[in-house]
This record gives C-alpha cells, structure tokens and sequence, in this order.
C-alpha cells in the first residue's frame, strides 16, 4: 500500500485515478474533472494500517483542494458509495469536522436525485445544477444508500438524509414480482419494470446488501424482514447446484425460469453476506465456488458461465468482491480456510495485476502471459487492500467484534482511535 501510495503521490496527487502501467491519470465519477477519488477512498485504508502520516497528507489535501461545486453530471451511486462514504470513513477515523461538513455538502447535492413520484432516484444528476437525469435505472443504484445516508443523519441531525435512502429501499421492495424477486431495471418516475432479469450480481447486488445492512447498522426491523424475504425467493428460486458447487442463475423475476448460467464477478460478495444473515453453510459454499475458479484462471474473470465452466468475460477488473467474502466469513467464524481465500486473492494480485506505477486491471486473464490493462479502479484503495490487511493485521484500529464496512469497504463502525506504531504496515 506504501509502494502504490507514494507512486500515487508522485504521479496523480489529487487525481481520481492512476493509470498504473503508463503512469498517466483518468476521471471518475466525472467526465475530465478530478474530485481525488483514488484518495478519499484510501483514506480510512491508511488509518487503519496506521499509515498517519500519509493519512493526514491525505486528509490535507481535501480540506484545501477537494470542492464539489462542479457543473458536471455523476452517477449518484458510484458517488455516494465511494465519495460520501469515503469522507464519512476519514471522519469516523480522525474526526475532522471539515470532513464531515464536505460529505454533508456532498450529500445535498445529491439528494435532489430522490425528489421523484416513486422517491426512487434518478441514475444521474448535476452537482452544482441538480439537474437529474436518466430514470430508467437498477435496484443498486436506487437502494445503495442507508448506512451512509442515516450515519449521516445521526452526525447531522438531518434526518432527511436517512429518510430519503429508506424510502427508496421500500419503493423498490413493494414493487417486488409474486415470486419475491425484483429484476435489473425499473422507471423510477412510473415504477414501471424495463427487464425482467433477477439476479445477485451487478445492478441487484447491493441492494439485498444494504437490506441486510440496515439491520446490522441501526437494527431496522423492517430491513431485516425485507432483507429475509428477498434471500428466501432467491434460495427458492436461484439455486442452483452444478457438479457441487453452488450458483446462482439469474432467473425471470415473474416465472423463475433460467435466462442466464453466466455469473458476473460482482456476485462473488454474495457469499458473505448469506452467512451475514445466517445462511452460513450455503454463504462458505457459494464462496467455494468462487475459489475454485480463482484457482483455474489465476484471478477471476469478470465473468464466468458455470454451465461452460468457460470465462464469459475474460477481463479482471480488479475487483475485491471474494476478498470482501472470505473477510465477511472471517469475521463470522475465523475459520482459517477464509485466510487463504484472502491469501490467495492477495498473492494472485501481487502476481498479475502489478505495473509500473500501481496495480491494474487485466485485459485477458486467459492470454500467456495474463495480458494487463492500464487503469486502476478507487474501489481498490478501499476495499481489497483494507480486506488483507484486517484479515491478517489484528489491527488494536479495528474492533473485530463491533464494526461495519459498507459495500465500498468504508469502515463507518468500528474504528479504534488508539495509537499503533506510526507507517507500521504492508
Ligand atoms: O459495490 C461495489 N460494486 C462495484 C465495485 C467493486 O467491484 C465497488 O464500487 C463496490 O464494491
Ligand atoms: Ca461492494
């Protein structure tokens, strides 16, 4: 994390991202403008590995430079998960209320996104203008919202900040098929459904997620019985057991036929959160499977057809949705076989995602040599880099017992603020 931090610095210091084998920089969540992704959302990383130092560099910088008053449109998702929850994890570290006052101004620039019929958001909107677009949109980026946005609310006293992500979660869990299930895309202006694909992976992932979260954050009943409902119906009608190993397919929403055998990688979170919520046995095999391919490719494709047993896509997006299971488990049962998940995830991307100036997404997992791409994704400072590190550290910054990671791995509980020997880290 050392290594790629101070390239970062050198290379991209308030760049969203850097691209790691020509050393150059790219935008996101906006077009050709920089908001310093990549370092709000190492923040929390750095802490908690006891990196100080360079946590305050980094935490310096936005309280000078890091303004969203930008006439540009974001996806309010991506930047809620990533930005909001990135500053609001940085605040939870150290407390700085100019963190907590930008994730605020932050949050009502996009609030106005909720301001529908449905009270489901638009895809996109404006941060300066607040003109939102793109309505026809996916339960994850309607629902992905809770834990930062209430967390919000008890720092803030506001509550429209958790009221608005509830409402939303509900919208979307009343329009729910006979079956139970909800599909990929819905108009958030008519509550109309536009597909009728059910499943685990992208677009449907974090919004069972974030279901299950509201319970484990602020013991929210009713996310709990929403959350049981939709597993219930996807154990019911996803399940699928192909030569041992655990799937599941995506489904149509309404009949529960199988329209598709390919998984995406995202799905791979999936099973942390069934033993989340207490479905351990199917959550360790659903895990498993993900191993095994993991061992067959080296590192995961960003697809998979277990009908094929072939890559359905075979670039890597450096994604950390198995190290976020395997730590998920950890954190459940200790149990060491989830260590050598993270192990192996971690060595694997030490061999074949390592560049120049950082870590990068593949472009073909299957070429020999594993051909590399050139960018480098902000969930990776969040989110896989902080997995290893609390899977091995037994960090005295982390409660083990207590403590919640939202789907971009920012810490928003659990954050010790007691000393460990400064740059003491991987
Ligand atoms: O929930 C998410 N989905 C996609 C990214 C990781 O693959 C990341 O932004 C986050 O974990
Ligand atoms: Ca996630």
């Amino acid at each position: 994390m050392i290594w790629a931090w101070d390239l970062y610095r050198a290379h991209a210091w308030g760049k969203d991202e850097i691209k790691p084998v020509s050393g150059g920089v790219s935008s996101f969540p906006l077009k050709d403008r920089h908001l310093g992704l990549s370092l709000v959302e190492a923040l929390d990383t750095l802490w908690v590995m006891g990196l100080d130092s360079r946590f305050q560099d980094g935490v310096d910088w936005v309280k000078a430079n890091l303004d969203f008053d930008v006439d540009g449109v974001v996806s309010v998702f991506e930047t809620s998960i990533r930005l909001l929850g990135g500053l609001l994890s940085a605040h939870h570290a150290c407390g700085d209320p100019v963190l907590l006052a930008k994730a605020r101004d932050l949050a009502d620039r996009l609030l106005p996104a909720f301001d529908t019929p449905t009270g489901m958001p638009y895809r996109k909107i404006n941060l300066r203008t607040h003109a939102s677009s793109e309505p026809v949109t996916s339960p994850a980026d309607i629902a992905t919202y809770l834990p930062e946005w209430e967390m919000l609310s008890q720092l803030t006293g506001d509550p429209r900040y958790g009221r608005a992500a509830r409402k939303a979660a509900v919208a979307i869990f009343e329009r729910r098929s006979k079956l139970d299930l909800v599909a990929t895309q819905i108009d958030v202006l008519t509550g109309a459904w536009r597909d009728r694909r059910a499943t685990v992976g992208s677009y449907c992932d974090s919004f069972f997620e974030y279901l299950w979260d509201g319970w484990q954050l602020f013991g929210d009943a009713e996310c709990k019985r929403m959350y049981d409902v939709c597993t219930a119906a996807i154990l019911k009608h996803q399940q699928v057991w192909k030569h041992g190993s655990l799937w599941f397919a995506d489904v149509d929403f309404e009949t529960g036929a199988v329209v598709s055998t390919e998984q995406d990688e995202l799905a791979s979170f999936y099973g942390g959160l069934l033993g989340q919520g207490g479905a351990l046995k199917l959550g360790a095999a659903y895990t498993e499977s993900w191993a095994k391919v993991q061992g067959r490719f080296g590192v995961l494709p960003e697809g998979y057809d277990y009908a094929t047993a072939k890559p359905a896509q075979v670039t890597n997006a450096l994604r950390p949705e198995l190290a976020d299971a395997a730590f998920t488990l950890w954190l459940l049962d200790r149990n060491p076989r989830w260590r050598e998940i993270g192990r192996d995830h971690f060595l694997a991307m030490k061999r074949w995602n390592k560049a120049r100036f950082g870590y990068t997404d593949l472009a073909d997992v299957t070429a020999r040599p594993k051909r590399q791409a050139d960018h480098c994704p902000g969930y990776w400072w969040s989110e896989q880099m902080k997995y290893y590190y609390l899977l091995f550290a037994d960090t005295p910054r982390f409660d083990y017992a207590h403590n919640y990671l939202s789907t971009e791995g920012n810490v928003l509980l659990g954050l010790r603020r007691q000393g460990v020997r400064p740059e003491q880290a991987m």
